[in-house]
């Protein structure tokens, strides 16, 4: 790779992120190569330019070749990017890790926490892929919808090694793609699956007519419990203040883009997960993320009651209107307790 471009980079993931990220890519790159795990899909952009699953209307550049052969998708990628949903990553890693060149730098979109294991995302992708010094996170206000459209946005990158990062950001940046870099990995990852989940309880809410002030108040409690969880796991207290943390949220509980947040308002409205996913073709990774960040956070013994309360509704069958009534049960108390600043007897 060149100090500012790489000439070929692979993107693992043809929904609407990888999509959108493969036309931001080809603005620095040589040539992006788009994994779609469906042949008529990648049959389908040759001929079209347009994902005839994902952002139909995005006119993907030229320098986006799709290929569902992931040896003709990986062959002399300088840099990897996983842009695919949280449960089908380890077995995607697993899928090309010999395929990967064990140099090149490896860039995680996802974002969740995996079922079972608990681990986030770049841990998944260290483990099968080797090497956690080359993988990086990134994260941040972010819909797809608006990226492809080349309207303002930011994100953090975040690595262990700084010239990974550096890396992988000379790939990103543009005049409408901000990205800042950090090296608290754990922190944005921590951000990225949370707010998903809080997200959830926002379209709940929003779909049951509640008021700017209700749902401002839910995002900022839902900050405190990303950022507890991110403090128990030593991430640095300002990441839940930045573009992962406060950024997303925002963008992720108020935006009509957003699948969680759509996903919310639509449970209300009587729709089941399984029948909004089929509908969309989209994931909801909160409600995925509602399980896992619900057993890290009992394992780090910290309070995550908005997680807990979207759990409870949505893997075990408890009524919105009791979830409700437990969340409004709880006694207010010390506004930051269990934040890194804190006792940790207090969590
Ligand atoms: N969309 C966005 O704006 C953003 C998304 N993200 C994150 O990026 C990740 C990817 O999301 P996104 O691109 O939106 O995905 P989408 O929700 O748009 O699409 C779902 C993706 O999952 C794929 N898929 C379905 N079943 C399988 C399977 N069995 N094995 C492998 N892949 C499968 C689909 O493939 P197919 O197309 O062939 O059906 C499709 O690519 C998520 O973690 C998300 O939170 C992060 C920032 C922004
Ligand atoms: O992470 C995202 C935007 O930054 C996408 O959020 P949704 O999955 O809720 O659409």
């Amino acid at each position: 790779m060149s100090a500012q471009v790489a000439r070929r980079v692979a993107v693992i993931g043809s929904g609407s992120w990888g999509t959108a990220l493969s036309g931001l890519l080809a603005e620095q790159v040589g040539e992006v190569r788009l994994w779609c795990r469906s042949a008529r899909v990648a049959e389908a952009i040759g001929a079209t330019r347009r994902n005839p699953r994902h952002l139909t209307d995005y006119e993907l550049p030229s320098g986006v070749h799709a290929t569902a052969d992931a040896a003709e998708a990986l062959e002399g990628a300088e840099a990897v990017i996983l842009a695919l949903p949280s449960s089908y990553l380890r077995d995607a890693c697993r899928m090309i890790s010999p395929l990967v060149d064990a140099k090149a730098p490896v860039l995680v979109l996802t974002k969740g926490v995996e079922r079972g294991t608990n681990e986030l995302m770049a841990d998944v992708a260290a483990t099968e892929l080797g090497g956690a010094w080359r993988v990086a996170v990134l994260s941040g206000p972010n819909h797809a919808e608006e990226v492809c459209l080349g309207k303002l946005a930011a994100a953090v990158l975040a690595a262990r090694d700084a010239d990974v990062a550096e890396r992988l950001r000379a790939l990103l940046v543009s005049p409408s793609f901000r990205v800042y870099v950090s090296e608290d990995v754990v922190g944005v990852e921590v951000c990225g699956a949370v707010k998903n989940v809080i997200a959830i309880a926002c379209g709940v809410a929003a779909g049951l007519g509640a008021g700017d002030n209700t749902l401002a108040v839910l995002m900022t409690r839902g900050l405190a419990e990303i950022g507890r969880v991110a403090a128990a796991l030593g991430s640095d207290p300002l990441t839940p203040m930045g573009l992962a943390g406060m950024g997303d949220l925002v963008a992720t509980c108020t935006s009509e883009h957003s699948r969680n947040r759509t996903f919310g308002e639509a449970l209300v409205a009587g729709e089941t997960l399984a029948a909004y996913e089929e509908r969309t073709g989209m994931v909801v990774e909160g409600a995925r993320a509602a399980q896992s960040v619900l057993a890290l956070a009992r394992g780090l013994r910290v309070a995550a009651p908005i997680t807990e309360a979207v759990n409870a509704v949505l893997h075990e069958g408890l009524p919105v209107a009791d979830a409700i009534d437990g969340l409004l049960g709880r006694r207010p108390g010390e506004e930051f307790y269990g934040m890194a600043f804190q006792d940790k007897e207090n969590h």
